[in-house]
């Protein structure tokens, strides 16, 4: 795992130093038993844009609220442009929407824009945010007339509004139709163009791939991977194979495989596999040199929990016991 990326965008010049805008070093947050972050490593630097891809619950949220000084760490150190994330200077620099939106009811959606952008010493006007978020024909609205998704627009929005240096998305499009979820994307794009960090989480590879050139996959609170969006597609883009064998051992025991198991019961499905590869096309090809019999082959893309999972084991290297293999 890196804990720097390349930064390779052409913001990045755009930075007043180089120290990290955020960084992470051995962060760990527990909540009672539970490691919710563990030993987190890792450096936001200016101009990235970064992708936080991790199923429910993996920590995503957790690392966001550390690096805003909303919670501290239980051990490890997290700083936010070089000092203490609850020092109110440096939160003036950083943009951020909570998952849950909480805007007034009463307030028209104008004012509450005007409100937080009085916090901050450079704004955007309001007409034009608005028109880039795509909420121009809601502005003289009450917040509590809108649905969610509209909610959703402008506190993603709210999150640009004050010019920050740094803008942490946590799930941004949830909830959003297509159509929103791109006039959001594109946003948050020209954003990032005009040298705008941004850092969003989701548990959607799509939406990562719409927007990140970095890629950090987090699961139970560890990062599993930190890389280029390409390298990552790459490793979370696993198949599913399944196949019938007399000798499932050794077709489990073959280059590619990253997980096996037997599926299926009662003596119809005996020897049925499953097994998720890293390269179908490479496996296959193993599969019939090694001349191992088998029939009723399919082969199919990998769900993202199945990617994930295959991930998990990649990084783990764990060596899969023959136990396993012939487990019904
Ligand atoms: N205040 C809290 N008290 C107890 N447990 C918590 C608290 N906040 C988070 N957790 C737990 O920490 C783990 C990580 O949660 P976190 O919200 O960071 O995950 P996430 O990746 O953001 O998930 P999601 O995509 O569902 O939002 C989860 O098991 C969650 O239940």
């Amino acid at each position: 795992m890196k804990a720097h990326a390349s930064g390779a965008t052409g913001a990045a010049t755009l930075a007043s130093t180089d120290a990290p805008f955020a960084r992470l070093v051995g962060a760990t947050r527990r909540f009672g038993e539970l490691t919710a972050l563990d030993d987190v490593t890792l450096d936001v630097n200016a101009g990235e844009l970064i992708g936080l891809l991790g199923p429910n619950g993996a920590g995503k949220s957790t690392l966001l609220s550390l690096v805003q000084g909303r919670r501290r760490p239980t051990s490890g150190t997290v700083e936010l442009f070089g000092g203490s994330p609850s020092d109110a200077r440096s939160r003036l620099r950083l943009g951020s929407t909570p998952q849950e939106t909480a805007l007034p009811d009463t307030l028209r959606v104008g004012e509450v824009v005007d409100l937080v952008a009085a916090h901050y010493p450079d704004r955007v006007p309001t007409a034009e945010i608005a028109d880039e978020f795509g909420f121009s024909e809601l502005l003289r609205r009450q917040c509590g007339s809108l649905s969610g998704g509209q909610k959703r627009r402008i506190a993603v929005a709210l999150a640009f509004v004050g010019r920050p240096k740094l803008v942490l998305l946590d799930e941004p499009t949830t909830g959003l139709d297509v159509d929103a979820r791109h006039v959001l994307w594109a946003a948050i794009r020209r954003h990032h163009a005009a040298g705008t960090t941004v850092v969003v989480t989701s548990h959607y590879l799509e939406e990562i791939e719409a927007l990140a050139e970095r890629v950090i996959v987090i699961d139970h609170g560890r990062v599993l991977a930190d890389d280029t969006l390409t390298a990552v597609r790459d490793r979370v883009m696993s198949a599913v194979v399944e196949l019938t064998s007399p000798e499932p051992a050794r077709v489990a025991a073959l280059p590619h495989v990253v997980r096996d198991e037997v599926v299926g019961e009662g003596a119809a499905a005996a020897g049925r596999l499953r097994l998720t590869v890293d390269d179908a096309d490479a496996f296959v090809r193993e599969l019939v040199t090694s001349g191992a019999a088998f029939e009723r082959l399919t082969v199919r893309g990998a769900s993202l929990e199945e990617a994930f999972l295959a991930l998990t084991l990649t990084e783990q290297a764990t060596p899969l016991a023959a136990s396993d293999r012939s487990a019904s």
